[in-house]
């Protein structure tokens, strides 16, 4: 066991004290490139007594744009994330930052939306309680009662609203209800085969997750694992973005892919496609949980 620093062993600082254990926290920005954006950072993070555990940040030249995410941990008792937040403020005004700071454990209340098909609800309720996803799913809409079973063994509120082009407005109306009463951070369409209207797409621009199965731009709608069947590909794959108007357009985030071949059915690629398809959702949704995900127009930027 190596011998810790003397701070770290004085008595302000007992790691088994959890009134004064350093409280880790995740700091994220983004702002128009300029001169001194991480010394303003650093000194700002050493005049509040922390330490920087991981840092990534990326510049990009091509639109003079900058993102930055710093996990650190707050070695005082003195600084508390109210105190920081206010004193970050000033820091990030003059540069017209975009920012969060929060406590690295801060788990999202999320909100899962299923249609017939469930290995990536499964996979994320499955994932969530094995604590593999810094998550809390706290109800499960559905346009099918396929699933509620499962959700129900899992202690999860179900809602069934079945989607027509009748009833589409008042299911929205209903599903903004749930968002709001259950204070959703995160909704995920884990295979949820209905169009969102614009509206909503609006009202959930940034925290709605889709998880198409292809890897897109190829195989868009509904029937990917047919299209991919037809054209004869080696490689069939699924693709995590943001949920926008424009179906299947949405910025990516996570993509994944699988060998296949000739002998494969389309019934055989859905199939072999379903493991990529909870891999990078999962993937996705952990990294927008994190933190780590930055929209910059239809692209993003994934700190990692
Ligand atoms: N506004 C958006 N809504 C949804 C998106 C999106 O990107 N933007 N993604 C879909 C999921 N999806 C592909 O990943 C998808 C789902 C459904 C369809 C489709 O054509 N649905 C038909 C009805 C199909 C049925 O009832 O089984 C339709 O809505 O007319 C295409 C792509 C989720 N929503």
């Amino acid at each position: 066991m190596t011998d810790l620093p003397a701070s770290a062993t004085s008595p302000a600082h007992s790691p088994a004290d959890p009134a004064t254990a350093p409280v880790e926290h995740v700091l994220t920005l983004d702002c128009p490139e300029a001169p001194g954006i991480v010394h303003a950072v650093s000194r700002f993070l050493v005049e509040h007594g922390s330490d920087i555990i991981d840092n990534q940040q990326f510049g990009d030249r091509r639109d003079g744009h900058f993102f930055m995410r710093v996990h650190f941990a707050a070695l005082g008792s003195e600084h508390t994330t109210a105190t920081m937040q206010r004193d970050f403020a000033a820091v990030a005004a003059p540069f017209a930052m975009r920012w969060h700071l929060e406590p690295v454990r801060t788990r999202r209340r999320v909100l899962v939306m299923v249609s017939r098909y469930g290995h990536c609800l499964n996979d994320l309720l499955f994932r969530t309680r094995s604590g593999d996803l810094p998550i809390d799913v706290v109800g499960v809409v559905s346009n099918h009662r396929d699933h509620e079973a499962l959700v129900a063994w899992h202690d999860i509120p179900f809602f069934h609203l079945p989607v027509t082009a009748a009833t589409k407005p008042e299911a929205e109306a209903q599903l903004l209800d749930v968002i709001d009463s259950f204070d959703v951070d995160l909704v995920v369409l884990a295979r949820y085969m209905q169009v969102l209207s614009d509206d909503l797409c609006t009202r959930l621009a940034g925290r709605a997750i889709n998880i198409h199965h292809s890897f897109l731009p190829s195989f868009k709608g509904a029937k990917p694992y047919h299209q991919a069947h037809d054209r004869g590909v080696k490689l069939v794959g699924a693709t995590a973005h943001y949920v926008t108007a424009d179906l299947d357009e949405g910025p990516i985030i996570a993509q994944e892919v699988i060998g296949v071949d000739h002998s494969h059915t389309p019934d055989d690629l859905a199939a072999i496609g379903r493991d990529a398809e909870s891999a990078a959702l999962a993937r996705a949704v952990r990294w927008h949980c994190e933190g780590r995900v930055f929209v910059q127009g239809r692209r993003t930027v994934v700190l990692r």
